[in-house]
């Protein structure tokens, strides 16, 4: 299969990333960190999730944030909507684009969201209804696409069904999240191979942690079956909060530098990009987990 002439990157930092953190980040880190990614020319960005306070603390304030983003025409701006409450909420701070998120091991939905694998789909269809009814798009994601820290492996299978219920649901797109990194090249073939025949390609995205220092083979391995949406992450920030050791998402940096290397376009500026994870960095105070970003800022 030849490789796409264009990827669309999903950035998931101020989410996925800033949502493991333990110490406060205030509303204005995190809108100057999205402004930052719009201006470097990411198209879709994660801002934030409407979920219990109480299971995820760090995204308390996404209503905030959504208020104090400045919204550039052309970009999305979405959030994690876990049950109708979440997207009532989203719905009143303006939210245009939501994400329902399901997982492929019943152990980890427990732990992530408290109900089996089939009680959060059956929760979602609430949810995917007043969506609908406000014109609102849904993306799904399935967690633990190739392992699970408490249930261990998973049958590509099992990931098929759940994705293709997620898309049964009205789930425009569904990201396979490799939560915990374990994934290597020839399991994330296979993995899009069994997915495929039940999702199509171009309803699929490639969610890939770093745990294991795999995720940009596995991005590559993923372009070889036909996938052109990833999500990613600047400055590699986060974790799983229910996942233990797992490090950050693949980061942004990185992708675009392969991708350009590749020439595939992203429409991403890079060294803006790059500038936007050194600033949220600062704001954590530790380095960037992006290998791009310390190799270029060491020739400055
Ligand atoms: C799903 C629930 C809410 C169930 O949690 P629950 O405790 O079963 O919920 P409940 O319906 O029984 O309600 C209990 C309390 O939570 C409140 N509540 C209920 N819903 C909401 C809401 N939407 N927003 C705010 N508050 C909410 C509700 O109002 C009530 O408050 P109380 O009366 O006790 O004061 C909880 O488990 C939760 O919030 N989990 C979120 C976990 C999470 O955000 N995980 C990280 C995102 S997933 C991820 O990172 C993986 C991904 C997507 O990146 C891909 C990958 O890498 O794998």
């Amino acid at each position: 299969m030849s490789l796409p002439s264009h990827v669309r990157l999903v950035e998931v930092g101020p989410r996925d990333g800033l949502q493991n953190e333990k110490q406060p980040i205030g509303v204005a880190d995190k809108v100057r960190l999205i402004d930052d990614l719009s201006a470097a020319g990411l198209g879709y960005i994660e801002v934030g999730s409407f979920v219990s306070p109480k299971w995820v603390p760090q995204m308390a304030g996404s209503a905030e944030v959504f208020a104090g983003i400045d919204q550039r025409p052309g970009v999305t701006y979405a959030a994690l909507t876990p049950n109708l409450q979440g997207l009532e909420a989203a719905l009143a701070a303006g939210v245009r684009e939501v994400a329902v998120f399901a997982a492929a091991s019943e152990a980890f939905s427990q732990r992530n969201i408290n109900c089996s694998i089939a009680e959060s789909l059956k929760r979602f269809e609430p949810v995917m209804a007043a969506a609908q009814d406000h014109g609102i798009r849904v993306r799904g994601y399935v967690s633990c696409v190739l392992g699970c820290p408490y249930d261990g492996a998973i049958q590509a299978q099992q990931v098929a069904v759940v994705s293709r219920e997620l898309q049964a649901m009205g789930c425009y797109e569904v990201s396979l999240g490799d939560t915990i990194g374990v994934g290597t090249a020839g399991a994330v073939r296979n993995l899009f191979e069994v997915v495929g025949r039940e999702v199509p390609r171009e309803c699929l995205a490639g969610h890939f942690h770093d745990t294991y220092g795999q995720a940009l083979a596995n991005i590559y391995a993923s372009l070889l079956e036909g996938i052109a949406v990833f999500d990613s992450s600047v400055a590699g920030l986060g974790g799983c909060p229910y996942a233990r050791g797992a490090t950050g998402n693949v980061a942004s940096e990185d992708v675009v530098y392969l991708l350009e290397g590749l020439g595939i376009e992203t429409g991403v500026d890079l060294p803006g990009l790059i500038k936007a994870g050194q600033r949220i960095s600062q704001v954590l105070g530790r380095d960037s987990a992006s290998r791009v970003a310390r190799a270029r800022s060491a020739l400055e």
